[in-house]
Formats: C-alpha cells, sequence, structure tokens
C-alpha cells in the first residue's frame, strides 16, 4: 500500500466502502483490462478538463487558506503542477483525437461535475484549511492508489498513458507532498493528537462525501 501519511490512512479506512467503490470503480477496472469503451473514456477527458478548471481554483483556495510559507509552497505548486501538467495533458491527448481546445473548453459541464467540484470550493470557502484539504485529498490520493495498482495488474496497453502518468514517480511524489501538508496542517490546527479532536469526525466526513462525488464522477463517465 502507498504511504501517504498518517491522516489520509486513517480517513480513508473511516469511508470503508465508499473508498473501495471509487477506486476499484467499474471504470477504472476498464482501464485495467482495456474494456472501457474509447467513447466513454473521451467523454471523461473532456469532463475531467472542466473539473481540473474549478479544481484549480479550489487549491488556489488552498494559497489563501494557508498560515505559513511551507503550506502556500505546497498549495501552490499543486495549483502549477495542476494547470501547468496535468491539463497540459488532458489538451494534448484530446487534440489528437481531434477535439480542439476550444471545444474542451466549451464542454457542457455535467451535473455530477459541477456537484463535486462547488462541494470542494463550499468547503473551503466556508472552512479552513483542514475542512477543505479533507475535501481535496480524495481526488489527489485516490489517482495515486489507482495508478500505482493499474501498474502492476494492468492487462491491456490501450489506457498505458493516463495508468503511468498517476503511477510516475512525479505524481507519486506529489501525493507524498499532500499526504504531509494534511498531517502538518492538521497538527498545526489541532495538536498531535488530532484524532481525538471534536473536528476529526466532522472532517472524516467530508472526505467520504468527496469519495463518493469521485464514484458518480466515474459513473458519469460510463454514460456519454
Ligand atoms: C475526477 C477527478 N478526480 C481526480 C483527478 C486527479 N487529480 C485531480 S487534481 C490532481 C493534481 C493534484 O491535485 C489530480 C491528480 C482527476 N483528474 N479527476
Amino acid at each position: 500500500m502507498n504511504d501517504y501519511g498518517k491522516a489520509f490512512a486513517l480517513m480513508r479506512d473511516a469511508a470503508q466502502g465508499s473508498w473501495r467503490d471509487y477506486s476499484r470503480h467499474a471504470f477504472v477496472e476498464g482501464m485495467k483490462d482495456g474494456t472501457l469503451p474509447h467513447e466513454a473514456f473521451l467523454h471523461y477527458l473532456r469532463q475531467d478538463y472542466v473539473f481540473l478548471i474549478h479544481f484549480s481554483r479550489a487549491w488556489a483556495l488552498a494559497v489563501v487558506k494557508s498560515e505559513t510559507h511551507e503550506e502556500m509552497l505546497a498549495a501552490s505548486r499543486t495549483v502549477n503542477g495542476l494547470i501547468s501538467e496535468e491539463m497540459k495533458l488532458h489538451i494534448g491527448i484530446c487534440e489528437a483525437e481531434g477535439i480542439s481546445q476550444d471545444q474542451l473548453f466549451a464542454t457542457p459541464e455535467r451535473a455530477e461535475n459541477l456537484a463535486y467540484t462547488r462541494y470542494v470550493l463550499e468547503a473551503g470557502y466556508s472552512g479552513d484549511l483542514l475542512d477543505l484539504l479533507a475535501a481535496l485529498v480524495p481526488c489527489v490520493m485516490g489517482y495515486g492508489e489507482i495508478g500505482t495498482r493499474l501498474a502492476s495488474q494492468a492487462t491491456s496497453e490501450t489506457y498505458q498513458d493516463w495508468i503511468n502518468t498517476y503511477a510516475g514517480e512525479d505524481y507519486q511524489g506529489a501525493c507524498k507532498a499532500v499526504g504531509e501538508l494534511l498531517d502538518s496542517a492538521l497538527t498545526r490546527r489541532i495538536g498531535a493528537d488530532f484524532q481525538a479532536s471534536p473536528r476529526w469526525y466532522r472532517l472524516c466526513r467530508t472526505f467520504r462525501t468527496a469519495t463518493e462525488l469521485e464514484v458518480n464522477f466515474w459513473q458519469m463517465g460510463l454514460t456519454p
């Protein structure tokens, strides 16, 4: 199992079945064995491009909600990685498939997509960095776990580029950095024994809701 820090492991275990539904969704299994229809994958990528726009805004809000230079650095690095790397990956794949950048930008946003990113933004608007991170973390770490598992279990090369992106050293390093940010932000605001705080339950609930919104996002991917 990948090591993305203490708090993430606890939150994931508290999310139980929802985490499993997310990380082993039929969409993911279809990328593993190559049976995912190409049309569904392209539909997912277009929606994901819109998702990343709002997700970048949420990480930019993490800069706003930071209390230390270290926190600002970690959050701003993620904003930069998202805009300069991950969104570029989508633009590149879509262009190769004949979908222009203008078309990509104009993709009508599906309700499942909108619900997820606005939920994350709202967690940040109305709370502090911890509330925001609890909503952001399932997305970051989930793809890290899925990428690693598919890199060792895939039986088809069809979705290898996608798998390699998330299984790769760069992305795995980013997951570790976010895990450290989460642990240190919790310790700074609540104390080393953060699990004993009354806030912990609410943070775990936010994490689980975001995980369930990821499940809905995969499901949307299966229904172009
Ligand atoms: C629905 C959906 N969930 C998660 C990711 C993965 N992801 C989103 S932002 C980011 C970079 C670090 O925050 C990564 C890896 C995605 N692309 N789409």
